[in-house]
């Protein structure tokens, strides 16, 4: 059924926005990881998987029940390599237990983009923890082999159009694929902690060359060492997904705009909050200096 968020009385934006801080603070702590990306990447991942179980023709899974905390979920082939997020926020919600999971993996999404210099993303609390009882069967995540009506009809069991599926894939300018996780490898070259329309640049000007990687998988990969999934080069394929690539490659900051409400919408999927429950803007490090 549906999920409804019972926000937290005894705590204020500065008590989330501390959270935020020990989050920020300890991503620019570690920036050794994964050869200097960092954890961002990561985090932005697990609060996109812990959300992207959500099915809304029956209303299960979704961030709100926090179940990615239990071995079932974390231990799905397609969540290989979370368990870094989710050791990464161990000590914060141990400083913080008054916080919900789900609020925790997805607040560390948030503010794991926005200290990547990326757009502001409004978030709100209020996920409850639910019973390990409560977890998603596996197999919810989608299949990087997919074509792009794979992608399109993936996406729409979240209720998602073509221009929210376009920006959100637009958070692969983050991070790497790690052979050992997905099957997957690349960009061999500094993979990007900075956020910006660069996935979508790269889509249109490389000159991809499909090939077989390590794995036996195929991926498209281009001089300069990036890459592509075939659920990325899809975007290619289609019309009207191409058309809003080439927006997002145009118009950085249209993509930001675009990226930053769809997020929400994801990350909030399957939630019903409050109506007056108005969404936190939390600052970044660098404004608080
Ligand atoms: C068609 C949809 C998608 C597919 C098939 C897909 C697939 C993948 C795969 C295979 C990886 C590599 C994992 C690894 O080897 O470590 C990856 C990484 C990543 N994905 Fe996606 N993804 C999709 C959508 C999204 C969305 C909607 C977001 C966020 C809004 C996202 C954010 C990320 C990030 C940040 C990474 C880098 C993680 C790291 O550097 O360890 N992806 N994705
Ligand atoms: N950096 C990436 C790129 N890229 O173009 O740099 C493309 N696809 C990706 C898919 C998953 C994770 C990272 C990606």
């Amino acid at each position: 059924g549906l999920n409804v968020a019972i926000p937290n009385k005894s705590k204020s934006i500065k008590d989330y926005q501390n959270v935020y801080n020990d989050i920020a603070e300890k991503i620019r702590e570690e920036d050794e990881f994964d050869n200097y990306i960092g954890y961002g990447p990561i985090l932005v991942r697990i609060a996109w998987h812990s959300s992207g179980t959500f099915d809304k023709n029956n209303m299960t899974g979704g961030s709100f029940g926090g179940t990615m905390r239990f071995k079932k979920e974390i231990n799905d082939p397609s969540n290989a390599g979370l368990k870094q997020a989710d050791e990464f926020l161990a000590p914060i919600y141990k400083k913080h237990s008054w916080i919900s999971h789900g609020d925790l993996y997805t607040l560390a999404g948030v503010t794991a983009v926005q200290e990547a210099q990326g757009p502001k993303i409004p978030w709100r609390p209020g996920r409850v923890d639910q019973p390990e009882n409560t977890t998603p069967e596996n197999g919810r995540l989608p299949d990087a082999t997919g074509d792009s009506s794979y992608v399109r009809n993936y996406f729409g069991r979240f209720g998602f159009n073509d221009t929210e599926i376009v920006a959100l894939i637009g958070a692969h300018c983050l991070g790497k694929t790690h052979l050992e996780n997905s099957g997957f490898e690349g960009p061999w070259g500094a993979a990007s902690n900075v956020f910006s329309n660069e996935f979508f640049v790269n889509l249109l000007n490389e000159n991809w060359k499909l090939q077989k990687n390590a794995a036996g998988n195929e991926q498209y990969d281009s001089p300069k060492g990036y890459m592509m999934l075939p659920a990325d080069f899809a975007l290619r394929q289609d019309n009207k997904f191409l058309k809003l690539v080439k927006a997002y490659a145009n118009d950085q900051d249209l993509f930001f705009n675009d990226f930053a409400k769809a997020y929400v919408k994801l990350l909030e999927s399957g939630i019903h909050f409050p109506a007056d429950q108005k969404p936190f803007i939390f600052k970044t490090l660098d404004e608080q200096e």
